[in-house]
């Protein structure tokens, strides 16, 4: 019913592209932010302005990764290394943590502006999920997961939560690591041959396999189930409501 092996107990879920309609809003505003910061560097450098491609940069380099994770590995694709910095440091400040801090307030600004929508077909699954009484988890790498929640108004049907916040605190390696998930599935008490997993980013079902989860669901919003499956998806589906149909 729920379109999950037998002996799955549980469920962990990644949050953005998953639950909410906000994978969108991290690719615009890391767009906005790289490219500031390109334009400028050319205009210093008089190398060619290359624009961050919202689609194929944002899948392999920053989807589905912490944020100073993302900012770190696009840099490196571009083969570019800004200082560190330090987590004050301002938006405008050329260091890694700068960079990240300015995208960070520009996904606040829209997510203020616009606000978070859930996608119907997660509520639904997430309510048949609870119904039948398997435990809940989210999984997500951005540290405004709970913010996120509750304005999406979802936040009561997780038991446990591991989010960008949380893996630092708790010096968590981000995804494609599997850590975080296996963190969240030992919270549940469960092991991870008990645990479905639930993602959008090739990060994240690289991270469902390399945990040896029952069964890593990639969800195909952006046209790529063929690359979902070459990084760990076992199954993919284009809305977590796919699996409620009668197979
Ligand atoms: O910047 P945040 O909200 O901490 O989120 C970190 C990352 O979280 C992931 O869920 C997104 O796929 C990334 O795009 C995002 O950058």
């Amino acid at each position: 019913m729920l379109g999950l092996p037998d002996g799955v107990r549980g469920c962990l879920f990644d949050m953005d592209g998953v639950l909410t309609r906000t994978a969108t809003v991290h690719a615009a505003a890391w767009k906005a932010t790289f490219d500031a910061f390109l334009r400028q560097r050319a205009g210093q450098t008089g190398d060619a302005f290359v624009p961050f491609d919202e689609v194929s940069d944002y899948d392999r380099y920053v989807d589905g990764r912490k944020r100073l994770d993302g900012t770190r590995d696009f840099l490196a694709s571009r083969h570019i290394t800004l200082p560190e910095g330090t987590p004050d440091d301002p938006p405008d400040a050329l260091t890694v943590h700068g960079l990240s801090n300015r995208k960070n307030a520009l996904v606040k600004q829209i997510m203020d502006r616009d606000g978070v929508e859930v996608f119907p077909g997660s509520l639904r699954y997430l309510q048949a999920v609870e119904r039948a009484g398997l435990r809940r988890a989210v999984v997500s790498s951005s540290a405004n997961t709970a913010r996120v929640l509750s304005a999406a108004g979802v936040a009561g049907f997780f038991e446990a939560r591991v989010d960008g916040e949380v893996a630092e605190r708790r010096d968590l390696a981000g995804k494609p690591a599997p850590d975080m998930y296996l963190a969240a599935a030992r919270a549940l008490g469960l092991a991870p041959s008990e645990a479905a997993v639930f993602e959008d980013a090739l990060a994240g079902v690289a991270a469902g396999r390399a945990g040896g989860f029952a069964v890593v669901v990639g969800v195909d919003r952006a046209g790529q189930a063929d690359a979902l499956r070459e990084n760990g998806a076992d199954i993919v589906v284009t809305d977590l409501a796919d699996l409620l149909e009668p197979r």
